[in-house]
This record gives C-alpha cells, sequence and structure tokens, in this order.
C-alpha cells in the first residue's frame, strides 16, 4: 500500500517577513493533496532582531556557531514558529495527531555556496518538543555536502506539481519563486529539470523602500507606478558577475546591495529595481535547455504590478506567457511552504531532495535531520503557552 503522510511545512524566508505554513498529504513521489495554509507576519521588533542576527552571523566559520544574539534568536526563532503552528492547528480545527510531520526550514542567515558554508537558525528538536509532533530539519547540508549549492531545494516539489499541470498548459513551463531572492525551475516535457537561483527578487526593492519611508515593501507596486526606469542604474545590476558568468550559482542577501540613497528619486528606485527583478529573471533564463512556453510565478513578486509587467513585456517578446500560481489553481504564497512538507516526506523516506541539475550536487542525493518529540509529550497548556508567547514578544523588544 502506498504510504502516504500528512506534511506540514513551515518556511520563513529570505524576505524575513514572516512564517508561512501550509499541510499538504504526499507520499513523496507524484501523490500531492494540498491543504489550508497560514501566513503569520512577524512582528517590527522580531525583524529588527533577524537584521540584527544577520550583522552577528558575520563571524561565523563553522555552521554550528552561534555568536552574538544569535543563540537566542534561534530559540525565540523556533518559539514563534512553534506558536504559528499551534494557531494554525487552532485555526482549521486540525489535531495535531492527524499531522506525522513537519518540515522546518528555519532562516537562513548566511549563504556561502563558494565555501560550503549555509547557516539556517532554527532548533529541530526544541519545535519537537514545543509541537510533539516529529520534525525534519536542516535540509540544505547534505546537498552541500556533496558538492551542491545547498539551493534551491524547491524543484523536486515543483516536478511533482507539473505533473497535476500537464493538461491545462504548454511545455516546458518554468516555475519561477519571486521572493526576497528569485529562482527558476525548468520541467520538459521529458521530465527533465533544470533549476538555479535567477538574481535578486524583491530584497533590493524591500531595502529601498524602507531607507525611504520606513515601509517594509512596495505595496502593489504603487511606488514604482509613479517612477521611470533609470537605464544606467538598470544596466549595473544587470551588468553583474552573477548574470554574465558561465557557472549558475546560488545567492546570498548580501550579494547584491540596493543603490545608494541619493542615486535616485523613490519613485525611480522603485521602478529600476523592479525592472532589474523582471529582467534578471529573463536573462537567468538564457541559461535552461529551451526557451520556456509558460512562466508560472509565485512568491510575494507576483503581487508587485511593476516586476510583473517587465516580466509579461519580456516573455511575450520571446513568445512566452507569464501567469499567476493561482492562475493554474496553485497558491503562490503556500508553495515554498507546501515543498518544506513534501521535501520533510522524501526526507523520511531516504529520496533525493536535489539533482545535480537543480544544485549541481554530485548526485541525487537526500539530506534533512529528523528529530522525534519526547515520549512523554503533552501539549503545553494554554497559561503555559501564553505566558511563552509573552515571554517570546518580550524578548522581542527587550533585544532590539
Ligand atoms: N502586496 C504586495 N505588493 C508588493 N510586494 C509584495 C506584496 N506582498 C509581498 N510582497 C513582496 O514579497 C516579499 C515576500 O515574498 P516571499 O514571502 O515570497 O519571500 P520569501 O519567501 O521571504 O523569500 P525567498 O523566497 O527568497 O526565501 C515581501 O518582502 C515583499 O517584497
Ligand atoms: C539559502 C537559501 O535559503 N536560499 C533560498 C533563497 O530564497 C530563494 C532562493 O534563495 C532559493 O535558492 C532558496 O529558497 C528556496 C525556497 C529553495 O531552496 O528552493
Amino acid at each position: 500500500m502506498t504510504d502516504i503522510k500528512r506534511a506540514i511545512g513551515l518556511m520563513s524566508g529570505t524576505s524575513m517577513d514572516g512564517i508561512d505554513i501550509a499541510l499538504i498529504r504526499t507520499d513523496g513521489h507524484s501523490l500531492v493533496e494540498r491543504g489550508p495554509s497560514l501566513s503569520v507576519a512577524y512582528s517590527d521588533g522580531f525583524r529588527a532582531r533577524l537584521k540584527q542576527g544577520l550583522a552577528d552571523v558575520r563571524v561565523i566559520r563553522s555552521r554550528d556557531q552561534r555568536p552574538g544574539v544569535l543563540a537566542r534568536l534561534e530559540r525565540d526563532l523556533t518559539l514563534h514558529h512553534a506558536i504559528a503552528l499551534h494557531d494554525f492547528l487552532h485555526v482549521h480545527a486540525i489535531h495535531r495527531e492527524a499531522i506525522d510531520l513537519i518540515g522546518f526550514h528555519g532562516q537562513t542567515m548566511m549563504h556561502r555556496p563558494d565555501e560550503g558554508l549555509t547557516v539556517q537558525i532554527g532548533d529541530g528538536r526544541l519545535l519537537a518538543t514545543e509541537t510533539g509532533i516529529p520534525v525534519v530539519h536542516d535540509m540544505r547540508a547534505n546537498d552541500m555536502a556533496h558538492g551542491g549549492q545547498g539551493a534551491p531545494l524547491i524543484p523536486a516539489y515543483h516536478a511533482a506539481l507539473a505533473a497535476g499541470l500537464d493538461d491545462q498548459c504548454g511545455s516546458p513551463v518554468v516555475f519561477v519563486n519571486i521572493g526576497g531572492i528569485s529562482n527558476l525551475t525548468y520541467v520538459g516535457s521529458d521530465g527533465t529539470l533544470v533549476a538555479f537561483d535567477s538574481g535578486p527578487g524583491n530584497m533590493l526593492i524591500d531595502q529601498w523602500v524602507e531607507t525611504h519611508t520606513g515601509a517594509a515593501f512596495d505595496n502593489g507596486g504603487a511606488i514604482a507606478a509613479d517612477g521611470v526606469v533609470d537605464e544606467a542604474l538598470a544596466r549595473r545590476y544587470l551588468s553583474h558577475s552573477f548574470f554574465t558568468g558561465n557557472v549558475r550559482r546560488s545567492l546570498d542577501r548580501g550579494d547584491f546591495l540596493p543603490p545608494h540613497r541619493d542615486e535616485a528619486s523613490l519613485a525611480d528606485g522603485a521602478r529600476t529595481l523592479a525592472f532589474v527583478s523582471a529582467a534578471a529573471i529573463l536573462k537567468s533564463a538564457t541559461h535552461l535547455p529551451q526557451r520556456p512556453k509558460i512562466f508560472v510565478v509565485s512568491g510575494g513578486g507576483r503581487k508587485n504590478i511593476a516586476i510583473m509587467q517587465v516580466l509579461k513585456e519580456l516573455a511575450a517578446g520571446q513568445g512566452a506567457e507569464v501567469v499567476s500560481a493561482e492562475t493554474m489553481g496553485l497558491d503562490g504564497d503556500a508553495m515554498e511552504a507546501e515543498a518544506w512538507a513534501y521535501l520533510a516526506v522524501r526526507s523520511l523516506k531516504g529520496l533525493p531532495l536535489s539533482y545535480p541539475t537543480t544544485t549541481g550536487c554530485d548526485a541525487p542525493v537526500s539530506g534533512g535531520i529528523l528529530v522525534h518529540p519526547e515520549t512523554d509529550f503533552e501539549i503545553p497548556g494554554e497559561m503555559m503557552r501564553f505566558q511563552r508567547i509573552a515571554e517570546t514578544i518580550a524578548g522581542d523588544d527587550r533585544d532590539r
């Protein structure tokens, strides 16, 4: 009998905007039934603590070091995930015992593929203890140990989704995730899977808008709508060695920096960076085996009209269509969390998470660490839970 699992994925991406949670039922192969999802935003206080963590992580030389605020941050990040998971179960009236597994991404604090170093904070053991559910975490490390870039890992899930899309759209199909960083997955009609990071997604726009206005992002692309593209500035980004080099490599937040504050007006800067985000995707897509017929876009960047307009124009010039994940009946906000649930099930079964054509690893490799909760687990009582929330949130303000 097919062994089908109910798994929850927890994703906190490079934008550091919050936690995405999604439930799926899957056999870890082509059977995927997507369930409910939820996004829980971080408070300004916790985002400020994560940014402090990005500064403190710079001195790390091995992936288990936790200098400065990082040890405390890892604990509190994990508690935020536990709280978010309890809320998710409560909102959807799901009993904890109905869940077989959690796939826990944690928060990437540093990613240096050239040095074989990738650091995601998140305490899998603590999460298992707090939730009473087995947790698979740290899914990038084994790929790197086998010569891979450690990212992107979502392509295995895209391949499963593509199998369900066959009748609806042409092939090859390319899945585009526009998060803080963008990545592409090409799925050919013969199942060929090719993937890589494609450039800065929203992170430069977010940093630019925050510096000028204090807002976390350009809502809907409204700021960019009032601007014009500064061509010299756009050219500077698009001639970065990431695009001109022949080897595809995965990106860290620090690989691209926002323009200096006075290099452009707020609106022109936002418009230019939205243009760069879209043009980077098309530029990177030239490294795919074939021109795609359709780009299926997920991630928060699909809500930025300025990015989507340019993407559609540039793709149309190559005879390709651009649609949001929702047009294909998928969920562009939950897809990464769903993927982490799917990958956790694959990890449990010892199936590959990555391939030479997706991360550059030497051979298809599995990965992840499985942690079981203590056998005498009891759900923390409501009072204890609220006390933990209060403590964690108080910590967010105290430590910022
Ligand atoms: N309504 C919106 N309008 C414009 N941009 C938006 C909107 N909602 C979200 N975004 C952008 O999407 C970003 C979050 O996207 P997402 O959650 O896909 O990224 P992530 O998962 O953190 O990153 P990554 O995929 O790189 O790990 C926000 O930081 C913001 O820039
Ligand atoms: C190191 C790391 O966290 N990389 C992320 C980041 O965000 C987008 C892009 O860069 C992608 O390579 C990856 O996340 C996705 C979910 C992945 O691994 O598939």
